[in-house]
């Protein structure tokens, strides 16, 4: 058997990927008390979308027993600077802490409703936190997460949450019977999915993988769950090493095939359908393998601030993180490793850039805004564009950014000081739907980057598949249509509305603006043609990322132009 000393080889190739995401554009978080092992934790769970997918393993409230180790400890000690005093547990030095943390942050994830881009962005920051977390649900304490184990706690949560549909069909092909898999405890389903990720994906040793995870097995649970755990690893090693993986199926009819296609690249199945009907099967498969590859990321130099993208190259350079300058926007460069790295070094902090990914600047080019414009962001917050359009006035005239979420719209704020563009942005906390309904007309720009589902953003957002619904769908069409008619109010007689989203989805792109022509016969299409390389631009004059064409974020946004 190989040493677990010997995983650190492995992981050492992949360190240097980014974490998963830095950015959420879901709704604010509310506390739900759940009682787990005996004890209640405080859980973060969405108040917009729940994260408890009618796929996922168990969604049922997590009630489980679970013999507290007898690690457990009673002495009392301050868990870092101004924490209240509480109860600690016992250090164990043999649970490898990146298996440990990994668990609980997939358990609260998928079952408190986390998201895992902030935790991933809140990364050491939240280090005190998250071990206490940890602490408070295994019933004992590792050591401190250095940074490489930071970065492959974010590689193995990220991965794990992408390809859990398929690794819970390995597991389930492994096990007994099916009943052995329902009625697992969330935290032996997170062991076994960690362990599964990392042989059958990360390719880390097998033996050290089933040693680390049969030992975290049976402190954090009991000695049985060890025992059941070497058993189904053990079995899966053996048929890795023999490349003899159970298979999955494609074929049967159309459903079959989706069915066979959501298990093999781990999307739901109502995703699979619905690509395969607009972009056909190769596409959606092509479009699955971006969604479940590492994500790249690019940052914007604040220009706002006086910087130039040479600033940010040669800072990067200093850094020695690998990039590349953006094909298609000034400013921006590329990265597809050492995002930790520019966190840790503070450049996000210190505002000298900001992350955004090149097909959301895309629209902001497509606004084009101008100095002395008066522009309104409809649906601003957390300002990604705002910010981006408002180091584009150079000071002079006017950006209004409305949003619903008083929450987000303090975040635009505080970044806005930061960067240093504050002085030509008011915000406004207003559903644009009733503040739209009794202003004077006097916009020269409208931006609405409308609430929408995100499939643009998959390769990003990695708990989002999971988290997003079919029935979303219509109830997000029918906001956007009722946002549009909101935004449309405020356009000036010649001035411009941008419609944008971040998803790759016909219905809520293009069909939303023919059918909001078809409503509003004062507007017209204006062609992108001026604003965005010619790749982008659809039959129609409408801008589209394509992860899959353009290695970037899906994207969508419409120019149209009122008449009188
Ligand atoms: C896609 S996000 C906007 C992202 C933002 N433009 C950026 O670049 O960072 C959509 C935003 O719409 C806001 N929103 C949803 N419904 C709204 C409404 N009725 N009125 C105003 N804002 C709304 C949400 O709070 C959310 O911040």
């Amino acid at each position: 058997m190989q040493k677990i000393g010997s995983i650190s080889d492995t992981v050492m190739e992949i360190l240097n990927f980014p974490a998963s995401s830095f950015f959420s554009d879901q709704h604010t978080h509310t506390i739900v008390p759940i009682l787990f092992s005996g004890r209640t934790l405080h859980f973060p769970k969405l108040s917009a979308t729940s994260s408890s997918s009618s796929e996922s393993h168990n969604s049922k409230q997590v009630k489980f027993a679970k013999k507290i180790s007898q690690n457990s400890a009673t002495s009392v000690r301050r868990a870092g600077s101004g924490s209240p005093l509480r109860k600690t547990h016992k250090l164990n030095l043999e649970v490898s802490p990146h298996r440990a943390v990994s668990a609980v942050r997939l358990m609260r994830i998928e079952l408190g409703g986390a998201f895992a881009d902030l935790l991933n962005e809140q990364g050491k920051g939240s280090g005190d936190n998250e071990m206490g977390y940890v602490e408070r649900t295994l019933g004992f304490r590792t050591r401190d997460l250095d940074d490489r184990d930071l970065r492959l706690v974010t590689e193995v949560v990220g991965g794990t949450i992408r390809w859990r549909r398929y690794l819970d069909h390995l597991i389930l092909s492994l096990c007994h019977d099916e009943r052995t898999f329902r009625s697992m405890e969330p935290l032996l389903v997170q062991i076994l999915r960690i362990g599964f990720y990392e042989i059958t994906k990360l390719d880390m040793p097998p033996y050290a993988v089933v040693d680390e995870s049969v030992r975290l097995a049976k402190v954090a649970l009991r000695p049985g769950a060890g025992n059941l755990v070497n058993g189904i690893l053990r079995k899966l090693a053996v048929l890795k090493e023999s490349d003899s993986l159970p298979a999955v199926e494609v074929d049967g009819d159309d459903r079959q095939q989706a069915r066979g296609l959501a298990t093999l690249y781990s999307h739901p199945v109502w995703m699979v359908r619905r690509w395969t009907k607009y972009f056909g099967q190769d596409e959606a498969i092509k479009l699955m393998t971006w969604n479940n590859s590492y994500p790249s990321f690019s940052l914007r130099a604040n220009t706002g601030k006086g910087l130039t993208g040479a600033d940010l190259v040669s800072r990067l350079s200093m850094l020695k993180v690998p990039h590349e300058p953006s094909l298609y926007l000034d400013d921006f460069v590329r990265l597809k490793t050492g995002m930790q790295n520019v966190i840790q070094a503070g450049l996000l902090k210190e505002g000298f850039c900001a992350v955004q990914d090149e097909s959301a600047g895309l629209v902001v080019s497509i606004v084009d805004p101008q100095p002395g414009e008066n522009i309104i962001d409809c649906c601003a917050a957390p300002g990604g564009k705002t910010l981006f359009m408002a180091s584009r006035l150079n000071g002079q005239g006017k950006l209004f950014a409305v949003d619903i979420n008083e929450g987000r719209l303090r975040i635009l704020r505080e970044t806005a000081k930061l960067h240093q563009v504050i002085d030509v942005i008011s915000t406004i906390h207003s559903d644009l739907r009733s503040f739209s309904t009794d202003k004077v007309v006097e916009w020269d720009k409208v931006l609405l980057d409308a609430p929408c589902s995100g499939l643009g953003v998959l390769a990003k957002r990695a708990d989002l598949r999971w988290n997003r619904k079919l029935e979303d769908m219509e109830q997000l069409k029918h906001l956007q249509d009722e946002l549009l008619d909101s935004a449309s109010r405020l356009v000036k007689p010649g001035g411009v509305l941008i419609y944008s989203t971040c998803s790759i989805d016909p219905e809520e792109n293009e069909e939303r603006i023919e059918a909001f022509l078809l409503r509003h016969p004062e507007f017209d299409i204006d062609p992108v043609n001026k604003y965005v390389p010619e790749n982008f631009i659809t039959t129609r004059g409408f801008y589209m990322s394509n992860p899959v064409k353009h290695e970037l974020d899906g994207a969508f946004a419409a120019r149209l132009v009122r008449s009188q």
